[in-house]
């Protein structure tokens, strides 16, 4: 029998009302994913993206429907420091060392100073920053600062890693680097990702699995296994194989009745 799913989503809906307005964000989602998967959830702007990952990470409710990560409510699992996020702005304290950056959720946690240092001195290993531990955020690249981002949400352990577009405000070439240096990451971690983004390339680079999603109201369209082997490297993406895996993809998301395409 296979291992029952990290996170369940069970007919979940989201509807936004402000004032006569009602928005549907989301429309009965059903969502399995597994220990260890990389799920993108792709779609044009406004599908609901965001919402269905912050309806996971608790940071808003569904109207209807059940959501579970790892066998809890998204509550509990919050509390437990199941998971961590990382968003399209780092958002770093400036006045905070990088290092002190990192070690917040575990000073947050309670965990003692010696443990922290440990456990930052680890993470910053992890993301190549080591020897930029004394710096302040303002004194790095945009690039190195979604490092820092990551390194702070992989602090706690968690199992589950929600990135919200993370890799959105770099350009062509530091996208493309540190997409390497997150599949890196991923395969240390083994920490179960579901990424957003609005980039098929990204996704495909990216995913073990891609949920398409449609917008008005955001349904999910399609779910396609990118079975292209790990590791990937700046290579893959030359290969014929990607290129039909975009194609598939594109395809899935232009036939669904999106009014942007992606
Ligand atoms: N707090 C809110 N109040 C009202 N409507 C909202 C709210 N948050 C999202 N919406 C609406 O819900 C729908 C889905 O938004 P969401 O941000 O989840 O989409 P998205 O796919 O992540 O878009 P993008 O790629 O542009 O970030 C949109 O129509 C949006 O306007």
């Amino acid at each position: 029998m296979s291992e029952p799913a990290i996170i369940s989503v069970r007919g979940v809906n989201k509807e936004f009302n402000s004032g006569k307005r009602s928005v549907t964000a989301l429309q009965d989602i059903d969502l399995s994913i597994a220990r260890g998967e990389f799920v993108s959830l792709l779609g044009p702007s406004g599908c609901g993206k965001s919402t269905l990952l912050r309806v996971l990470a608790d940071l808003t409710e569904p109207s209807s429907g059940t959501v579970t990560l790892n066998g809890k409510s998204p509550r509990a699992a919050r509390t437990d420091r199941d998971y961590g996020m990382v968003f399209q702005q780092a958002g770093l304290f400036d006045w905070r060392s990088v290092q002190r950056n990192v070690e917040l959720p575990l000073q947050v946690a309670g965990a003692d100073k010696q443990t922290r240092r440990a456990k930052a001195h680890e993470m910053l290993e992890l993301v190549r920053l080591a020897e930029f531990a004394k710096h302040f955020p303002w004194q790095l690249s945009g690039g190195m600062q979604q490092r820092v981002a990551i390194a702070r949400a992989l602090s706690a352990d968690p199992e589950i890693l929600f990135m919200d577009e993370p890799l959105g405000a770099l350009d062509e070439m530091n996208r493309e680097r540190l997409q390497g240096e997150l599949l890196r990451i991923w395969a240390d971690t083994r920490t179960t990702v579901v990424f957003v983004t609005h980039s098929i390339s990204e996704a495909v680079f990216l995913s073990s699995r891609i949920v398409v999603m449609t917008a008005r109201p955001g349904r999910i369209a399609a779910s396609i296994d990118v079975d292209l082997p790990y590791p990937r490297t700046a290579a893959t993406r030359t290969t014929e194989e990607f290129f039909a895996k975009v194609t598939e993809v594109r395809a899935a998301l232009h036939g669904a009745p999106a009014e942007q395409a992606a």
